[in-house]
C-alpha cells in the first residue's frame, strides 16, 4: 500500500528559485514539489531535496525528485518522477515499493505502460508550448488529456497556467505540474494561489 496520494499542484523547482517561497506556497496550497535541478551532482541534489524536505512536510506537501530514484530514497523524498532515459518504472518499483512514482508519458499507450510497470501517475504532456524545457515534441492540446484519461492519475505538464490549468482538470486530468506559472510570475505565492483556486 502506497503511504502517500498523487499531489494535485506540483511545483518544479531548482536550486537557482526563492526557495525562502516554500512554506508560503505550502500555505498557498500548493501539495506537491519536484525537485528538478539537472545541473547538480549527487550530493548537491541530495542536499537540497533534504532542504525541501524540511521546509514543506510539516505543511503536508510532497517531494518528488526527477530523474534520481538514489537521490529520493537517500534524501527521504516521497517519490521520484522518471522520464524515457531514466531508470524503468518497473525497474524502479522494484527498488521502492512504497515510494510514489511517475513516469512521463506523451499518450494513451505511455500511461498504459507506465501503468503496467507500477507507476502511481503520469506527467502527461507536454499540453502546451512551453520555454522552460528545450526539445520539446509539439504541444499535445487538452483533447489529448480526454484521450488519455482513465488509466493513472495525470499531471498534466507543459505551459500551464491558471487557465489552461482549468480546462485540462475539466478534460480529466487529476492535477498539473508547472515552472513558469509560478516562479515566473512577479509575485509566486498569489500565483500559486490562483493556479490552486483554477483547479477548484
Ligand atoms: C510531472 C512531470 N511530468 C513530466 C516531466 C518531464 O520529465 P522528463 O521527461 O524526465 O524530462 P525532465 O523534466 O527530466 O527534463 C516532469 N519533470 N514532471
Ligand atoms: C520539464 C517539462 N517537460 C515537459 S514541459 C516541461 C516544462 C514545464 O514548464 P512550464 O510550466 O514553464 O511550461
Ligand atoms: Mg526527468
Amino acid at each position: 500500500m502506497k503511504r502517500i496520494s498523487v499531489p494535485r499542484v506540483h511545483c518544479i523547482l531548482s536550486a537557482a528559485d526563492d526557495l525562502s517561497l516554500l512554506p508560503a506556497l505550502v500555505e498557498a496550497g500548493v501539495d506537491g514539489f519536484q525537485v528538478r535541478a539537472k545541473d547538480l551532482d549527487g550530493r548537491a541534489l541530495t542536499a537540497l531535496t533534504e532542504r525541501v524536505v524540511r521546509d514543506v512536510r510539516p505543511g503536508g506537501a510532497v517531494v518528488i525528485v526527477n530523474d534520481r530514484l538514489d537521490v529520493a530514497l537517500a534524501a527521504g523524498a516521497d517519490g521520484v518522477h522518471l522520464g524515457a532515459t531514466d531508470l524503468d518504472v518497473a525497474a524502479a518499483r522494484r527498488v521502492a515499493p512504497d515510494l510514489l512514482i511517475g513516469a512521463t508519458c506523451r499518450s494513451r499507450a505511455d500511461v498504459e505502460a507506465a501503468a503496467g510497470g507500477g507507476a502511481d501517475y503520469a506527467g502527461f504532456g507536454p499540453v502546451g508550448a512551453s520555454t522552460s524545457k528545450a526539445g520539446l515534441p509539439d504541444p499535445l492540446g487538452v483533447a489529448a488529456v480526454t484521450a488519455a484519461a482513465g488509466v493513472l492519475p495525470l499531471v498534466a505538464i507543459g505551459g500551464i497556467e491558471p487557465r489552461t490549468a482549468a480546462d485540462v482538470v475539466a478534460a480529466g486530468a487529476h492535477g498539473v505540474a508547472v515552472i513558469g506559472a509560478v516562479w515566473r510570475q512577479p509575485d509566486p505565492v498569489s500565483a500559486a494561489k490562483e493556479l490552486v483556486a483554477a483547479i477548484g
